[in-house]
């Protein structure tokens, strides 16, 4: 008889708190994280937060990345074999984070998740998504040995980006329906525990969206607790699949067609308003949440032309033909495409 084995890699321990990043030397000494340190992080982040946390630091160093890619990684790979670091530090936005714990996944160091804004649910995912590999989709990773996430820093974080992490969250509501679907049409497997876990976090975000106009920083707090469940949800399932569903497609597809266009998070809201219409479920509710934090609902405050939002929609089903979803084997036609956006408000 063949065995399955299902193997889970959790988050060892999570931070969460108000002005807790002046602890992170504490927190370092307490699950016996030891130097040289390497720490992945952006440019931006770099001169806003980091110096706060290698104020007490020895023996470590810093390595910019400009870009979730195979180069980058491969520099901070080298880096880290170099300086003999056990620890990669990923300090910053989703780009950084999944820099570094891809990196610790192919050298096998221990992992340190420090985000610096709740713009994506990778904070707590062992998956990254890094450019180069052939497909806009995620990579195993390592899972963090802890999170540190300091409610003050995230909420000082751009409100674009706190919108973000709200679009990215909500798309869990029909990234569920997807692999519902899938499990029904093709037998895949369906966890309806992890399942239930992204729904709830979209939940959170949806409350989010009514808190965070007149509390920013408990909106963010409950914003953070959606994203790292979300991550402990992909952790649970193996894969990203209770998280990413056609929403994602198109906005993997839009990043396709249009590399320097708006955030991740940014095109999955508006995704899940697209792909929530054609579930025929209440895409308005999406619709309505998105315009109530300022987030973009459509092609003009993404930024996107309308022909780009059109191709995407047709050619989003190609981008992961393995994992099923409401767009079918077939996707769209154009002219589907074109009456779906138009009926959503999405082009004009
Ligand atoms: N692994 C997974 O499961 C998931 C991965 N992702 C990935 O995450 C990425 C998206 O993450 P996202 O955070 O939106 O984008 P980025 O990481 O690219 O960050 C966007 C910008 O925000 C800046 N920034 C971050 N924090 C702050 C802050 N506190 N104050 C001011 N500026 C700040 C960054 O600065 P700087 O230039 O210094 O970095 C960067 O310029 C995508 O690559 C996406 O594929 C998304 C969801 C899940
Ligand atoms: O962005 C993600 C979840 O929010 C990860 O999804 P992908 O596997 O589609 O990259
Ligand atoms: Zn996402």
């Amino acid at each position: 008889m063949e065995i399955n084995t299902h193997v889970i890699d959790l988050p060892e321990r999570i931070y969460i708190g108000n002005g807790i990043i002046s602890k992170v030397p504490e927190y370092f000494d307490q699950i016996c994280l030891k130097e040289p340190y390497l720490i992945v992080t952006g440019k931006h982040v770099r001169k806003i937060i980091v110096d706060k946390i290698t104020k007490e630091f020895k023996d470590y160093d810093i390595i910019e990345v400009e870009d979730a890619n195979l180069d980058e990684a491969n520099k901070v790979e080298e880096l880290a074999k170099k300086l003999k670091s056990n620890v990669i530090i990923g300090i910053g936005g989703g780009k950084s984070i999944d820099v570094a714990k891809f990196t610790a996944f192919n050298l096998n160091r221990k992992f340190v998740s420090i985000p610096t804004a709740p713009s994506h649910d990778g904070i707590t995912s062992p998956f990254a998504a890094i450019k180069g590999l052939g497909k806009p989709v995620s990579m195993k990773s390592k899972e963090p040995v802890a999170i540190i996430a300091d409610i003050d820093i995230l909420s000082s974080a751009p409100k674009r980006l706190i919108n973000s992490g709200i679009g990215d969250t909500l798309g869990k509501i029909v990234a569920v329906r997807d692999w519902k679907l899938a499990a029904k049409l093709r037998g895949e497997y369906y966890g309806d525990y992890t399942a239930s876990l992204a729904l709830l976090s979209a939940r959170h975000a949806m409350n989010t969206t009514r808190i965070i106009n007149r509390d920013l920083t408990y909106g963010v707090r409950l914003l953070v607790e959606a994203l790292i469940s979300s991550g402990v949800a992909m952790a649970m399932a193996g894969s990203t699949r209770p998280a990413s569903g056609s929403e994602h497609l198109f906005a993997h597809a839009v990043e396709m067609l249009y590399p320097e266009g708006p955030l991740h998070g940014e095109l999955v809201g508006v995704g899940t308003i697209i792909m929530a219409y054609i579930h025929g479920i209440n895409w308005r509710e999406i619709k309505k949440a998105l315009k109530r934090i300022g987030a973009p609902t459509n092609a003009k405050q993404l930024g996107v032309p309308d022909e780009i939002i059109i191709k995407a929609l047709t050619i989003a089903h190609t981008i992961r033909p393995e994992r099923y979803t409401i767009l079918g084997d077939r996707g769209l036609t154009r002219a589907s495409a074109e009456k779906v956006a138009k009926e959503t408000g999405v082009i004009p």
